[in-house]
């Protein structure tokens, strides 16, 4: 390990409004300037104070003394932002007096992962990993996401580590906090670490067939990257496993991202993956998002293996293996998947709230009061088991479709990913399905001062007592967020949403004309509270 060049943590003037940048349970700001009416608020010295927050975070987390030195990874995705915010956060931490190792370009489920990797030589396990992306978000954003081996950070450790950031800048900013011994300060190295955890990946897969050292040999498997983070799945993980990749697309980590937005959910992405996986006749096709937490697939017919048609085929795989065992979802998933995971697999359905982490802490809360659960998943495409240690990787989600198709391919068959398709078979999906995001505008003096969750939560009110008076439409007697509704053989469900001032409005049905008598029940009951932007509805109805 080098010495890191140290000095006081931070040293700056510029006033930093910290809590602003807490996003659930990541943080993230504007990291680069250029873009009108966005300025920097994520700077360097605000990251080295954050850095240094997160490891005083840990010191307490560990009821260890400040005489503890720590061991930290940072790792970080494509964006252009990327190495600066490196620096600082190395900053941050080695002036604090800990340990720094680099892995440069990295997923976040990899970060996660070298908290629970032992191997001295590399400097692993780490006490702690910061994730250094914005995931999906444009350009000139960036953000940390935080991992120690029991997970993720939740909202309440951000919000402390948030806190202390402030205070950290706040005393550094006036001098207080005094020059750092070089001998008291932190060392830094380098590791190549995707390395180690791709390799984890490639066991996974050989081990589930069978001790093959090439169980994918014959197939054809396509990756797009988006120019995020995700391009090592193609040299390190499908052929090492023997799978031809010829035909991927965008692996070189762009963090202008020239292509696609890298996002399973987008639906330009998919169709750039679905397209590839067409002209290359492709068994299969993977898509990441940048920070590689979330994926999807495409199979050799252009059928795109995303949002609930992702679910229902994770949920077919892990019932098979943990026959009745409840799938915990998001709240936006439809109808169709819960008679699919009831009816066709045996299984038990638990729609609750949006939001991976909400998903996934609530996963764990059932296993902890004894109902047993082995997957957690949204819509969005971050998906976790158990069997991972409840990490959102949507690699691993990958790695599980591969175990099935190598599998497929040790029985002598060669019908490519029809052994996927088929699991999804008989899953119901709407004609109609749409996503209306409606804005609170939360200088309007229709909030009376208040906030726009307050508002928010009297629009939802007003529209359950106006849809109880319907006898159309029927209020889900089991829903965890928002007004959920069935009626014209289809459902909404109207929510706040976890970080905006936004009212999403998800309407899945049967037809058009459906879909339109649904967005008019929401459209009558919510028309009078006047800072709601209803534009995008009215258009809707319309049509
Ligand atoms: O509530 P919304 O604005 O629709 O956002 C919901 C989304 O927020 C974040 O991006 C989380 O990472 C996702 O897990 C969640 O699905």
């Amino acid at each position: 390990m080098a010495a890191a060049q140290g000095g006081t943590v931070v040293s700056s003037s510029e006033k930093v409004e910290f809590l602003k940048l807490q996003n659930g349970s990541d943080i993230r700001g504007v990291a680069v300037a250029g873009v009108e009416g966005e300025p920097v608020n994520l700077t360097e010295p605000a990251t080295e104070a954050i850095a240094a927050a997160f490891s005083a975070w840990l010191l307490n987390r560990k009821k260890a003394d400040g005489l503890r030195r720590l061991r930290i990874s940072v790792g970080h995705d494509s964006r252009i932002s990327a190495h600066k915010l490196q620096n600082a956060v190395t900053h941050g931490i080695t002036s604090a007096g800990h340990d720094i190792v680099q892995f440069g370009l990295a997923s976040t489920p990899a970060m996660f992962n070298s908290t629970l990797t032992e191997d001295e030589r590399s400097h692993l396990p780490v006490d702690g990993a910061i994730m250094i992306t914005a995931s999906h978000l444009p350009y000139n954003r960036n953000g940390f996401k935080f991992f120690t081996s029991d997970g993720g950070l939740n909202k309440a450790d951000i919000k402390d580590i948030l806190e202390r950031a402030s205070k950290i800048y706040e005393e550094s900013a006036h001098g207080n906090l005094k020059e750092q011994e070089e001998a008291s300060r932190g060392v830094v190295a380098n590791v190549d670490y995707m390395s180690i955890y791709a390799s984890d990946l490639v066991q996974a897969v050989r081990k589930s067939a069978g001790d093959k050292e090439k169980p994918l040999e014959g197939l054809h498997i396509i990756v797009d990257a988006g120019n995020g983070a995700g391009g090592f799945f193609v040299d390190k993980v499908l052929k090492p496993l023997g799978a031809v990749t010829t035909g991927s697309q965008f692996l070189e980590p762009d963090g202008l991202f020239p292509n696609h937005i890298p996002n399973p959910e987008d639906k330009t992405a998919m169709k750039s993956i679905t397209q590839a996986v067409l002209d290359n006749k492709a068994d299969l096709g993977i898509i990441f998002d940048t920070d590689v937490d979330r994926s999807a697939a495409v199979d050799s017919s252009g059928r795109e293996l995303n949002r609930n048609r992702l679910i229902a085929l994770m949920a077919a795989i892990v019932l098979e293996e943990h026959p009745g065992t409840t799938v915990v979802t998001d709240s936006v998933t439809s109808d169709g998947l819960t008679v699919f995971i009831e009816n066709k697999l045996g299984g038990k359905h638990h729609r609750f709230k949006r939001g991976y982490k909400n998903v996934i802490d609530e996963a764990i809360r059932l296993n902890s009061i004894g109902e047993e659960s082995h997957l957690a998943m949204e819509t969005s495409g971050h998906g976790a088991l158990k069997e991972n240690h409840w990490l959102d990787d949507g690699a691993y989600l990958m790695v599980k479709l591969l175990n099935k198709l190598a599998a497929a391919r040790t029985l002598g068959s060669s019908i490519g990913s029809k052994v996927l398709t088929d699991l999804v078979e008989g899953l119901e999906e709407a004609a109609v399905s749409v996503e209306i995001r409606l804005k609170i505008d939360q200088n309007h003096s229709d909030l009376k001062g208040g906030s726009f969750r307050d508002y928010g939560e009297s629009v939802l009110r007003h529209l359950e007592n106006a849809i109880s008076k319907d006898p159309n439409l029927h209020i889900a007697p089991k829903n965890y967020e928002g007004v959920r509704v069935s009626g014209y053989g289809g459902w909404f469900l109207l929510r706040l949403s976890l970080h905006d001032p936004v009212l999403p409005l998800n309407i899945e049905a049967p037809s058009k004309d459906d879909a339109i008598k649904l967005g008019l029940a929401v459209l009558a009951a919510v028309n009078e509270f006047s800072a709601l932007d209803v534009t995008a509805l009215n258009k809707f109805v319309q049509q």
